[in-house]
């Protein structure tokens, strides 16, 4: 079968610091994959190179078994993205904008307006759907980014912490939504701080820790023991022992008296 998404030795580095030092990995269709890492350990760069709006320094990157062509988008027809920062169209209403990126997406205006529909009322947006986008809660348009990034039925879904924001009845309905795209062949790779959520959802974790990936499998291949979580592993693999002293600190520097007092 032909991988869905393949990095080959890639390499990425800004103004001299390397970020990504050599990441690969080989992704089977219809598998969720959840993308871990510290902040600013290189997840989100890792997501912009394999889609063309970063350019990697080295190694080679495979979409469904083709090397990207930057001079010829076609392969974004099969690309859904939910980037981290939600830079949507504040003057537009929900109808506009989903109709807008529908459009982008070689659909009939028609088309688009009926399907973004129908998905907003199942999330809740319906009453929504003709208010300003600048009206929404943070939820909201993360629901609105969460159906923009699949109007065209994309093959291969990118989603930058798709729960951000979202009540606790809505993560329920789209990691639903996750799993029921992947047993329809959908590929998902998508990046979460929540640990127990990515231990929950993915069929394979990776982890990337100084530029490298340093864990790969299902949550069950990469534990040490059956015992611990996914929390406790990525403490235990990035090397952070120091939580507890880290608070103190902190809150030492809050509440102690001002020095010039
Ligand atoms: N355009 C850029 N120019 C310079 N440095 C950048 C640029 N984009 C990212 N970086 C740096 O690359 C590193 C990785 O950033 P990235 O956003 O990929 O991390 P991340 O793993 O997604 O982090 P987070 O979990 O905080 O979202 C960071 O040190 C960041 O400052």
């Amino acid at each position: 079968m032909t991988a869905a998404i393949t990095l080959d030795h890639v390499q990425k580095g800004f103004n001299g610091r390397p970020v990504l030092k050599d990441v690969s990995f080989s992704i089977e269709p219809g598998t969720i994959v959840g993308y871990i890492g510290q902040n600013g350990a290189g997840k989100s760069t890792t997501v912009k190179i394999i889609l063309g709006l970063l350019t990697q320094d080295a190694g080679e990157i495979l979409l469904q078994g083709r090397a990207i062509d930057r001079e010829d988008p076609t392969y974004k027809q099969h690309i859904g993205y939910v980037p981290e920062a939600a830079d949507i169209f504040d003057a537009l209403t929900a109808r506009e904008y989903l109709t807008l990126i529908g459009q982008l997406y070689g659909m009939s205006e028609q088309a688009a307006g009926v399907k973004a529909q129908a998905l907003a009322e199942i999330v809740g947006l319906g009453p929504a759907f003709d208010r300003r986008v600048a009206a929404y809660s943070k939820g909201m348009r993360q629901l609105v980014l969460i159906i923009a990034s699949l109007l065209h039925d994309p093959d291969i879904l990118f989603w930058d912490e798709p729960l951000n924001g979202l009540d606790a009845n809505s993560v329920l309905v789209v990691e639903e939504i996750l799993q029921e795209l992947r047993n329809r062949g959908k590929t998902i790779f998508y990046s979460s701080h929540i640990m127990d959520v990515v231990q929950k959802l993915s069929d394979r974790i990776i982890l990337l820790n100084e530029g490298r990936v340093i864990a790969d499998g299902n949550f069950q291949t990469i534990a040490a023991n059956a015992d611990t979580s996914l929390q406790q592993l990525f403490n235990d693999l990035t090397g952070f022992a120091e939580h507890g002293e880290k608070a103190k600190q902190f809150v030492d520097i809050v509440t102690e008296a001002n020095r010039d007092d």
